[in-house]
């Protein structure tokens, strides 16, 4: 994407401001014009470049690379806040009064904002898909993926096409759109990109859960809990993780590509929406719909390591002239609120932005917006911010602040992180440390060649470093010559290594044999010594992972504590009583969502789904819908799972732990017997004793659970572990991968 530092050197309306950033490697005309922002001067090009796509390129190879599947802690690099503006075209209203276009994105990057009129499209075909290919937002899930933390948000004035981008035009979900609409938004499509890329991960286990939030006048709503008694959620500091969260929040398991769809559905039916004078449908509140994703990777010696990346998506309420907006009452007080927390946002970001004020006083706690984004502005997060401005001109002076505000934001210096477990992070660095000394052992064991033919001729230093000039092209017996070495006749070089001429040994004097035996002891015995070390080393590891499997038995048990008290615990009193580690489950899962995740995973595997040039699974727009979408549709399948797949029409497990050829989880076999014998799965009514979700006695029914019922009462029935009195059992989270 294109490189956007500017500096502004004066924007009043009716001047031209011209704003050139670096061409894009990999933008399309439309989006490629539509990334630069604004300013009145010339932006750096993207090579040298921060805060593009393609430096997110460059932030995952460095902090991939040799140190990054660990944390990273000391490393010092950073990275900035990727900016991409993307320009909406003209609407009704605005077309009727003849509004002109002021804003134009002449190529290479550049943003012109212009009093006169602008002739063109001003970047404002540019679809949704474009947007996916072509933001850096696939690298940010890649990332997701890859234990980081990430973050897309949306900014912009009201009616710029915020919600456009993330989620889509109004109504979409409610008017059987198809699963393959080019309608569909960012949040969709980078769900079918990330269902898609973990398919594609076969060394690594995954487990995703969802939250979807509200922040509206400044409380915060869960959107998968939404009831007449439920309170706002507090925000709290977490010393343990060092950063905001939202105690209580629901946390929904999602095994399957048709669970995201579906949270992604109920929150958007859930949020606050009202009309105004700019736009019918305008977003009450800032919205945050996080994905968490833990991996488990098999290193060496059976040991798993475990990463916890994670990607939200926070569509910001848009900023609003109220005289403009005719907003009065309530909608005037959510705009004063809406407002109030931009503002708050804006001081963070100048603030962040200055590097000055480096070490400046922050001010996130002056709201929950900023609080909650606080790690993703200036933490170890890598984000995204989506500038969405309107090209008429009678909204010049609030797309130059959205520019403004962008240009700002470019500027903030971000250190990207992957978060592991401190336990694992030592067993991997441990596993490192031993197959190094491996590799080493079986040089010098090389070197020395202890078979039949092998003894040294010098110490294993000396012979590293007559090794070391061998491969830089100096011939191995002029370099023991040059050092000072004393050739021992009889010895010579083959292929790196010193090999004796049995014949030459039995011309060596006394005195040369006992040199070469001593030199052949000391050798040996430094063998001996790096051997022990590894022992040593082995040791460590094994204990390291004997303690892990202890701290994993004593999680299980106090899991295992909670649950009980929740049991016998009245839900009026469930939320004093749970503590953050402790995740409620919503009662919108099971759902079945308007869109068949399967059926979408299937046509892009299939190729069914026509890409654009470029495009990769994920990136699609339309085609017609495949044949077996019907009759494939009546059976949820976890798409990450074979097995199921081939047993489709029995009854898939949504816990993603293994039951019917399902993944399975690394605990030790003894815990994993345990699980078993207790797991709740196989049988529903076991513990609801009710037959299905929505069947419970005071359980709170949803929309979704209507429909789905009416629809398809055998999929909601099989995909609802453990919901008893309209309360969720928490006992599935046990089979979960355990977090530190
Ligand atoms: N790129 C686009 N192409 C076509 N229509 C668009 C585009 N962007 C926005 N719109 C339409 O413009 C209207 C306003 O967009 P949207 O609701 O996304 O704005 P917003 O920035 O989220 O506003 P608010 O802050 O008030 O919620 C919607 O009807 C939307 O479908």
């Amino acid at each position: 994407m294109g490189e956007r530092r500017a500096n502004r050197r004066g924007d009043s309306p009716g001047s031209r401001e011209s704003v050139r950033s670096g061409g894009s490697s990999q933008g399309s005309d439309s989006l490629n014009s539509s990334k630069g922002f604004t300013g009145h001067s010339t932006l750096p090009s993207s090579s040298e470049g921060m805060g593009s796509a393609s430096s997110l390129d460059q932030t995952m190879t460095r902090s991939l690379g040799s140190r990054g599947s660990l944390c990273d802690e000391g490393a010092d690099e950073c990275d900035n806040i990727n900016v991409v503006v993307r320009c909406r075209p003209l609407n009704e209203k605005e077309k009727q009064r003849c509004d002109e276009m002021c804003l134009r994105f002449p190529g290479e990057g550049q943003a012109w904002v212009n009093m006169d009129n602008m002739n063109g499209t001003g970047g404002a075909e540019t679809q949704s898909e474009d947007v996916l290919a072509h933001s850096g937002v696939k690298r940010l899930l890649d990332m997701a993926i890859d234990g980081f933390s990430c973050t897309v948000f949306c900014y912009g004035q009201t009616g710029s096409g915020k919600t456009h981008t993330l989620t889509g035009p109004p109504h979409l979900f409610d008017n059987g759109t198809s699963m393959f609409s080019e309608s569909h938004g960012l949040i969709f499509r980078s769900f079918v990109y990330l269902f898609n890329q973990i398919q594609n991960r076969d060394d690594m286990e995954f487990t995703l859960t969802a939250s979807y939030l509200e922040i509206y006048n400044e409380k915060v709503i869960d959107l998968l809990n939404i009831g007449t008694n439920t309170k706002p959620l507090q925000v709290r500091w977490s010393k343990k993780k060092r950063g905001f969260f939202v105690e209580n929040l629901f946390e929904i398991e999602c095994s399957e590509l048709d669970d995201l769809l579906a949270v992604l559905e109920e929150g958007l039916r859930n949020r606050a929406v009202a009309s105004h004078n700019m736009n019918e449908y305008s977003s009450r509140s800032h919205t945050i719909l996080t994905v968490n994703i833990t991996s488990e990777q098999k290193a060496d010696d059976g040991v798993y390591l475990t990463k916890n990346g994670k990607i939200n998506f926070v569509d910001l309420a848009g900023s609003e002239m109220t005289k403009k907006t005719n907003s009065e009452g309530k909608t005037l007080e959510e705009a004063n609120n809406i407002n109030k927390s931009l503002m708050v946002l804006g001081t963070c970001i100048a603030a962040l932005s200055d590097h000055r004020r480096k070490d400046g006083h922050i001010p996130y706690r002056d709201s929950k917006l900023t609080k909650l984004l606080a790690d993703s502005l200036a933490g170890n997060g890598v984000t995204l911010m989506i500038a969405c401005v309107s090209p008429a001109k009678s909204n010049i002076s609030e797309t130059l602040n959205t520019l403004r505000y962008a240009s700002r934001a470019k500027r903030i210096r971000t250190k990207p992180l992957i978060i592991m477990d401190p336990k694992e992070k030592v067993i991997l660095s441990l596993q490192r440390e031993v197959s190094l000394l491996r590799e080493e052992n079986a040089h010098l064991k090389m070197l020395i060649d202890l078979g039949e033919n092998g003894v040294p001729q010098e110490g294993p230093q000396q012979l590293n470093g007559h090794l070391a000039a061998e491969a830089n092209g100096v011939d191995l017996a002029e370099h023991v010559a040059a050092v000072g070495g004393r050739p021992v006749p009889g010895i010579m070089s083959r292929q790196g290594s010193f090999r004796i001429d049995k014949d030459k040994l039995e011309t060596l004097d006394n005195q040369e044999l006992v040199k070469l035996v001593q030199q052949y002891m000391a050798s040996y015995s430094n063998i001996r010594r790096e051997n022990k070390e590894l022992q040593q080393v082995s040791a460590a590891l094994v204990k390291d992972q004997e303690l892990v499997c202890r701290e994993n038995e004593r999680l299980l048990r106090k899991l295992e504590d909670v649950n009980r008290k929740v049991a016998n615990t009245e839900p009026s009193a469930q939320n004093e009583r749970l503590d953050d580690n402790v995740c409620r489950r919503s009662p919108i899962i099971p759902a079945q969502p308007a869109v068949n995740g399967e059926d979408l995973l299937n046509a892009s595997l299939s190729g069914s789904i026509f890409y654009r040039s470029g495009g990769t699974p994920g990136s699609f727009i339309s085609r017609s819908l495949p044949s077996s979408s019907s009759s494939s549709s009546q059976v949820w399948v976890n798409p990450l799972n074979e097995t199921q797949g081939k047993n489709a029409g029995s009854a898939p497990s949504s816990s993603g732990t293994g039951e019917g050829g399902g993944r399975s989880h690394h605990l030790p076999e003894s815990i994993n017997k345990e699980l078993e014998k207790r797991r709740i799965g196989k049988s529903l009514t076991d513990l609801t004793g009710t037959g299905g979700p929505g069947k419970s006695s005071g359980g709170r029914r949803n929309s979704w659970d209507e429909r789905n019922e009416r629809k398809n009462p055998v999929k909601s029935k099989s995909i609802s572990p453990g919901m008893a009195n309209g309360r969720r059992s928490l006992l599935p989270r046990l089979l979960a991968p355990i977090r530190s």
